[in-house]
């Protein structure tokens, strides 16, 4: 392993970062159209551009780095379109980058003209591998570079008179730069340009490439923090990039350790793993209760915007914006989250608290249907949640599981998720309405007029014959049940039921859930759902009765069909059951 090596820690005595928390948000600075454009394989067209624009500022930025305008012309010209079109807000200020070369920062200058506010941002590398490689210069070499680069802006402020300008300086490759080193250019640029008489201005410490673990940045911050002669004169900011893929946690601990702004990307484009996420950042922030000074309310409108002016993809598991992150399909998952969900609705003000989602998905505009979705990892837990939130169905908690069961052994032979649509119609399938051999024809009820007892009078169905079904119990469902009891010579009861009311107004319906036992115990579920409220219980416990596979529909020997005789009775004349 000698081709590579370990990235010294910085020597921090009695750091601070690590007692420290996030408390507001940050200056924020977007480098979608500079960074992130610099990055993509097809650079954004001048439309484009705009409607990435026009998003940034409808977002609440108010720093936008919008590009290199000396490096190209359409930079140039976008510049350009955005002062001479007005569209760029007075409260908003345009960044624009430029190395720390004359001809460029007079270009940049030029660009600028008539701008209400701008940062000019300038950059030039100082780490020891860009001194050596790149510029093949010395430290003094490279700190002059900045020096003339700064006194170049400083001779042309007049041209810009009428800008609110602030002058922002990068010592790019930061994170590759000896701290002395570091500080002592950071010194020499402030000194020079003099915030005191200029205006404060900004000093950029990017993590140009992610090269350590996120505390050795934090330490750097701190570090430069500490060392920085007029520390209370600049804006400290940070640029940071996700090569080891920690660029969000860098950042975060940068923050911590004192940092006042952060310049990223939305969804993290830009060179090679990116920049930093900024929505992951003010997400991050907003789930601990710190406003984020960005409106988020509508990341998939973001994300559409996003997409279609960058082709770039965010992946289904990106924070916040991907297509999955507030999907479920594991049944442990989805069990704690429908049980939390549960409880938010029952009081919609109290603090989020559901398991696995640390945000509320529709505060960034996120749906609840697409929470939990199912497959073959899916528990009763879940497909109860798809029925309940989709449908309105509340199933009983003791028929959750044979119906999870049910859906999970179909999506197991399917191999592959099942929609919800797909959902309810093997559970209207599986269990309502069943009329597979036995049917309600027909019923009336009546009281009877001391005992107060509920008469049945009706048919049923068998297979094409009607049968008369005469019972007599304390409520609709015992009189019907047996009344069913003495037609087919059955010992049948009913073990459980729960109604519930679906839809509003005339299209209300009801929907029974009905648990029929045998007398040894077997037993088994229905569910009816009807206008008419008996109706929907009575076809429960018939679609129960035509689920039980090995059920023989035999008639009592006395019963006799609807319209014929008892002499011209043809029942088949045998008791029948399971
Ligand atoms: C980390 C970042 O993202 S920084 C931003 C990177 N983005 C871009 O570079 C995109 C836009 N850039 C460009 O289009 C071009 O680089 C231009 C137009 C700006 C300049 O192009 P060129 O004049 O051809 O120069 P090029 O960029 O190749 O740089 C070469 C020279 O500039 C010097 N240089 C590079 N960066 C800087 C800098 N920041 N400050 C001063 N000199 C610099 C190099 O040392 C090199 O010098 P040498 O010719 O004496 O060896
Ligand atoms: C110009 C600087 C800030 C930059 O883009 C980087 O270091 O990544």
């Amino acid at each position: 392993m000698s081709k590579y090596k370990a990235y010294p820690q910085v020597n921090l005595h009695e750091r601070q970062w690590p007692n420290n928390r996030i408390t507001r948000h940050p200056l924020w600075c977007t480098v979608d159209l500079r960074d992130g454009n610099q990055a993509l394989a097809q650079p954004m067209n001048i439309q484009e551009k705009e409607r990435m624009f026009n998003l940034l500022v409808e977002m609440g930025f108010k720093q936008i780095e919008i590009g290199f305008p000396s490096a190209s012309q359409i930079e140039y010209d976008f510049l350009r379109t955005l002062i001479d079109n007005n569209m760029v807000p007075d409260d908003v200020a345009v960044q624009v980058l430029t190395q720390s070369r004359k001809h460029l920062i007079e270009r940049t200058v030029q660009s600028l003209k008539g701008v209400k506010r701008a940062v000019l941002h300038l950059y030039n590398s100082t780490s020891e591998q860009q001194r050596r490689i790149t510029f093949r210069k010395n430290k003094e070499e490279i700190k002059q570079i900045a020096l003339e680069g700064t006194q170049n802006v400083i001779d042309l402020l007049d041209e810009l008179e009428n800008t609110e300008l602030i002058f922002q300086y990068s010592p790019e490759s930061f994170t590759g730069t000896e701290l002395e080193y570091a500080v002592e250019v950071c010194d020499a640029v402030i000194d020079l340009w003099d915030p005191a008489k200029r205006g404060k201005m900004i000093i950029n410490l990017p993590a140009t490439v992610e090269l350590s673990t996120p505390n050795i940045f934090a330490d750097q911050i701190e570090w430069m923090i500490r060392h920085l002669k007029r520390r209370d004169e600049v804006i400290i900011s940070l640029h940071t990039h996700n090569d080891r893929g920690t660029g969000v946690a860098a950042t975060e601990l940068g923050l911590m350790a004192g940092a006042d702004r952060v310049e990223g990307t939305l969804f993290g484009n830009g060179e090679r793993t990116g920049n930093v996420d900024i929505i992951t950042l003010a997400l991050n922030m907003y789930s601990q209760g710190v406003d984020p000074g960005l409106d988020l309310h509508n990341i998939p409108r973001i994300r559409r915007i996003y997409e279609e002016t960058t082709r770039m993809h965010v992946h289904e598991r990106h924070p916040y914006g991907g297509d999955l992150v507030f999907t479920a399909f594991s049944g442990s998952h989805q069990d704690a989250i429908s049980k939390g969900m549960a409880l938010v609705d029952k009081d919609p003000q109290s603090r989020w608290d559901v398991p696995y989602l640390p945000i509320d998905p529709q505060d960034i505009g996120r749906s609840y249907e697409a929470i939990i979705r199912i497959n073959s990892q899916s528990g009763k837990g879940g497909v109860a949640y798809v029925l309940e939130n989709e449908y309105g169905l509340k199933i009983p908690r003791s028929l959750q599981p044979e119906i999870g069961t049910h859906i999970n052994s179909i999506s197991d032979q399917l191999v592959r998720e099942l929609s919800s649509s797909e959902i309810k119609h093997a559970f209207d399938r599986e269990y309502v309405n069943r009329r597979d051999k036995l049917a309600l024809a027909e019923y009336a009820l009546s009281r009877g007029h001391h005992s107060g007892d509920v008469n049945f009078h009706g048919s049923v169905e068998l297979e094409g014959t009607e049968y008369p079904v005469e019972g007599t119990g304390n409520g609709p469902i015992s009189a019907f049940m047996n009344g069913l009891n003495a037609l087919f010579d059955l010992q049948m009861s009913v073990a459980e039921y729960e109604e519930q009311a679906i839809g509003a107004g005339s299209a209300t319906e009801a929907a029974a859930y009905i648990r029929v036992e045998a007398r040894d115990g077997h037993s088994i579920w229905g569910v009816g759902r009807d206008t008419d409220t008996s109706a929907a219980q009575f076809t429960a416990i018939l679609s129960a009765m035509n689920r039980w596979k090995s059920m023989e529909f035999r008639v009592h020997p006395h019963a006799v069909p609807a319209g014929a005789t008892a002499a011209g009775s043809s029942s088949s004349g045998e008791a029948g059951r399971e």
